[in-house]
């Protein structure tokens, strides 16, 4: 069958369209694909597939690397949304995809017929516990001193359609993301796991980012991680609502507007077609 790899700044994925591909259980192959030695190598399986809703033009399912299924992924939705605009299978350049977040609205922005970036609203973050989640008897977790993994940790817990938890740092290119990542994802007050940013504020327009991914570990970029690092940013009055996040993989423009929603712009780039025998 055929399969498509592309990535959003060093984030990767294999992406399968199931308008053409069969339905098979991809969820239990995404972890033998994912594997970087033994399979094609990605921090996630991406399906195209026909909406449930008439008014919606796709659906979109990701599974992580380790095999468990994300509920959105910020630079996934980039790539699909090149790649479906690119093989026509859409003549609009705003489009919806149904996630288990919602649905998203990618924009495409379209020189000489090829998506040179894409917009996407994310939606609006969510701050209260149970919708995150985080087992906290509070409003919201925004700067809050917290027990967690190996120590006291001042959190800021969001969700962004996936849950994050963002911690501010001094010098991010030595913080040991690889240490405290997977001690936080896994500490029992996130119930179902947590994507961790560690984010050093530059400038009240600039910020750096390194991420420790749920079920996918370190990646080069997050989007749904970059959207709620601005957030946590503008909550402590870090930075204003429209920030540049620089990831180890590139640049994402985050911009948090008065509607409430975060609309996330960044590229999408194709590395390979291939088959693979199932
Ligand atoms: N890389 C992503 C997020 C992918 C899903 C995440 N690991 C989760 O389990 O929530 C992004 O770009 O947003």
């Amino acid at each position: 069958m055929n399969f498509i790899k592309m990535h959003g700044l060093g984030n990767d994925f294999i992406l399968v369209n199931l308008f053409t591909e069969p339905e098979i259980d991809y969820q239990n192959l995404a972890k033998d694909w994912c594997h970087r030695q033994l399979g094609i190598g990605a921090d996630g399986l991406v399906l195209i597939q026909p909406p449930e809703k008439k008014e919606n033009h796709f659906k979109m399912t990701i599974y992580n690397s380790d095999g468990s299924e994300a509920d959105m992924c910020g630079n996934a939705i980039r790539c699909f949304a090149k790649y479906v605009y690119e093989k026509k299978m859409v003549d609009l350049e705003e489009f919806r995809i149904e996630t288990r977040a919602g649905v998203m609205v990618p924009k495409v922005n379209v020189v000489e017929g090829k998506v040179v970036s894409v917009q996407v609203d994310m939606g609006k973050p969510r701050f209260k516990p149970d919708e995150i989640p985080i087992n906290l008897p509070t409003q919201e977790v925004i700067d809050k001193k917290v027990r967690v993994g190996d120590g006291y940790y001042r959190i800021n817990a969001l969700s962004m359609g996936n849950p994050h938890c963002v911690i501010f740092v001094d010098d991010v290119d030595h913080y040991p993301v690889e240490k405290v990542g997977p001690i936080i994802e896994c500490d029992p007050i996130f119930p179902a796991r947590v994507n961790v940013e560690f984010v050093e504020v530059l400038n009240r327009k600039e910020i750096k980012m390194r991420v420790w991914e749920r079920g996918a570990g370190l990646t080069l970029a997050c989007g749904t991680g970059a959207c709620a690092s601005v957030v946590a940013c503008v909550k402590n009055d870090l930075t204003v609502p429209e920030v540049t996040v620089h990831l180890p993989g590139g640049d994402l423009f985050i911009k948090w507007a008065k509607d409430d929603h975060v609309y996330m712009t960044g590229p999408a780039t194709y590395v390979y077609t291939g088959q693979i025998n199932i």
